[in-house]
């Protein structure tokens, strides 16, 4: 039996206003506190501070919100590899993939980059965990090392696992944590530079996720990494976007940026049409090798990006960034599963 709260009727009416206006006030708090709790935890912006279980910091600083993509690209691969079949098996090594590429490598590379940004976000960001103190520098280097090392030791488990000669994986493993490296890192730093910057993320994002999911099915060959390079051309146009919201910081501190380079028009339809041509190129690459269908798929699946781009992206990219990414990413993460069932079907 449930109990239920009696209801009281109130008399006075705008005091009974008053009161559902305090509770809903207090609702719309509690919510607006879960809702910065759950950013918190998964990275984002726009989290509540405060933290105190060391965990949901070191969580924190790993951003799980961007290990989505390279999940997704674990998954590409798979398809592309033309091998993946739905045995126990499989799964497991496709699961193992995805916590190197998510959890511990993502992890890793985000960690690093926090722990080398901690100085501009004293100034930007003071309530991220390290320069707001809740996490240690030394805490902060052994989060690196730890990541880095299980990420680089479960690389070498699967090379064994999927029988390889040569450990492909470990290599792309080491390879991506380098990259992550100078991406972070000075003297290099490449995301000071708009381009280097941005092709580095789209390319760690889309390419080498897809080649340690194609190399753990099947034969990693010079097609496939030459095919996600360009579609990682792509990715650059998306990591672009990511560009606008900091246009001004960027241009006091001197950070070229494609916004901060070009202005903010011009940087936008850079950004778009590098989305949407290489994109399309992969389509009419499928063409070519017969995969009308994947490629008919893939070309509709470019037509609602293109759709925002018009609708938000291009109108008002300052105001309608985040806006035109929820809208249109879904489309373009599921045309790269269309590209990788293509190549896997077509055996390429
Ligand atoms: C740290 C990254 C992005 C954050 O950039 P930024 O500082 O501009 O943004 P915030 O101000 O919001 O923090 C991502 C950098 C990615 C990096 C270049 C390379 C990643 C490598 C992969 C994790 C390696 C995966 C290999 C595996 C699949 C075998």
């Amino acid at each position: 039996m449930s109990e239920s709260t009696p209801i009281t009727p109130n008399s006075n009416p705008g005091e009974a206003l008053d009161s559902v206006a305090v509770n809903s006030s207090e609702e719309i708090t509690a919510v607006g506190d879960r809702s910065a709790k759950t950013r918190q935890l998964l990275g984002m912006k726009g989290a509540a501070p405060g933290e105190t279980s060391i965990w949901k910091i070191r969580l924190q600083l790993m951003k799980p919100i961007t290990w989505i993509p390279l999940i997704w690209g674990v998954v590409c691969g798979a398809a592309s590899s033309g091998n993946y079949t739905w045995t126990l098996e499989n799964v497991l090594k496709a699961a193992a993939c995805m916590l190197l590429s998510g959890p511990l490598l993502a992890g890793y590379t985000q960690t690093l980059n926090d722990f080398y940004d901690r100085e501009i976000d004293a100034i930007n960001e003071p309530y991220r965990p390290i320069p707001s103190g809740a996490i240690s520098v030394p805490q902060v280097i052994t989060q690196i090392l730890v990541l880095f090392l299980s990420g680089t030791a479960l690389a070498f488990v699967l090379d064994v696992w999927a029988g390889h000669e040569f450990p492909n994986v470990t290599v792309l493993a080491l390879f991506g944590s380098f990259i992550a490296y100078i991406y972070s890192a000075p003297p290099l730093k490449l995301k000071q530079n708009g381009w280097l910057g941005n092709y580095a993320l789209g390319a760690s994002y889309i390419a080498l996720p897809w080649w340690a999911g194609h190399a753990l099915f099947g034969d990693l060959n010079w097609k496939i990494m030459v095919l996600t390079l360009i579609y990682s051309l792509a990715g650059l146009g998306i990591a672009i976007v990511n560009d606008f919201k900091s246009v001004e910081g960027d241009r006091q501190l001197g950070l070229q940026s494609l916004p901060v380079m070009f202005g903010v028009t011009k940087a936008a339809w850079i950004c778009v049409l590098m989305i949407d041509l290489f994109q399309g190129f992969i389509a009419a690459y499928l063409v070519t090798i017969h995969e009308n269908l994947y490629a008919a798929i893939l070309v509709l699946l470019i037509i609602p990006q293109i759709t925002f781009q018009d609708m938000y992206f291009l109108r008002d990219p300052l105001k309608n960034d985040v806006k035109y990414q929820a809208s249109a990413q879904p489309f373009l993460v599921l045309g790269m599963l269309v590209a990788g069932l293509a190549l896997g079907h077509a055996g390429v």
